[in-house]
């Protein structure tokens, strides 16, 4: 049987220095469909979503309990090679950040690093990659130019084309569209409802109607804790629990 779950996290509790942040966190996340996370400005989406690819640990001070299980494997294992770890599982922000190098360099950075050498597998990737993010009949012609300039919503498919360049399992997207115009915003979507076909993505957004729109199972976080998780459709049109009825009807938050 295919793995069904790709993630499975128990009992995750997180700390910045004294500050709980998480607090007893259980959740699976499904292979190959789109999980979104909401809630209220400080609820720790973020926190959650960088638990997920050990992002956190770039923090200072911070320290978790519990496990993270990806594939069946616990990430904070101690033999787990966090390089490798993150090329599995990758992530795009919520401010476009490509490097200041050439649209191609972007792309290519993160395989090279990974060792590939070899220059027409290398264009290939670049170009397939692009292809991916829905970005190459946009850029083809100018693959030697600057990333830096392209448009924010070009720049943010180019961040994940960068992502998916080193061929990950996992995307992790935090608020990847709160940055671009409606247009732009758009095109984000369709790009992850495409994506859902191979790759399992967990999206931070502050938008409720996008959650509605692209994912098939939310989660609601309210003060570091997961109150509710179930299909979009249920949180949306019938929770069970009286805060997430409040927050999606926009009693607060
Ligand atoms: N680097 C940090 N150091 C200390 N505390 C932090 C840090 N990052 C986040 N926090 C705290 O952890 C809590 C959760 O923050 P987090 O950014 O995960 O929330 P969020 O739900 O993603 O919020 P938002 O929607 O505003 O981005 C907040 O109380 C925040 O102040």
């Amino acid at each position: 049987m295919e793995n069904q779950y790709k993630l499975e996290v128990k009992n995750l509790d997180f700390y910045y220095d004294k500050f709980q942040a998480l607090n007893d966190i259980n959740m699976k996340v499904p292979a190959k469909k789109i999980t979104a996370l909401i809630g209220p400005s400080g609820c720790g989406k973020s926190t959650f979503l960088r638990t997920i690819n050990r992002m956190n640990d770039l923090i200072e001070n911070t320290h978790l309990t519990g496990e993270v299980l990806f594939d069946g494997n616990n990430i904070y294992a101690e033999k787990v090679d966090v390089v490798e770890l993150r090329k599995k599982i990758g992530m795009v922000f919520q401010q476009p950040n490509p490097f200041p190098k050439s649209i191609y360099d972007n792309i290519a950075y993160g395989p090279r690093m990974h060792g590939l050498k070899n220059k027409e597998k290398l264009e290939e990737l670049v170009v397939e990659s692009l292809k991916k993010a829905a970005l190459f009949d946009e850029v083809k012609d100018r693959l030697d130019k600057s990333a830096l300039s392209l448009s924010g919503g070009q720049q943010q498919r180019l961040c994940i084309a960068r992502a998916l360049a080193v061929k990950p399992d996992i995307l992790l997207m935090d608020e990847p569209a709160s940055a671009l115009d409606p247009v732009a915003t758009a095109k984000i979507e369709d790009l992850i409802a495409d994506l859902k076909n191979n790759y399992s993505i967990v999206i931070v957004t502050h938008s409720m109607q996008q959650a509605a729109r692209v994912s098939d199972n939310t989660a609601f976080f309210l003060m570091g804790e997961l109150i509710e998780y179930d299909t979009t459709e249920t949180i949306f049109e019938n929770p069970s629990d009286q805060r997430t009825e409040d927050y999606i009807t926009g009693r607060f938050g």
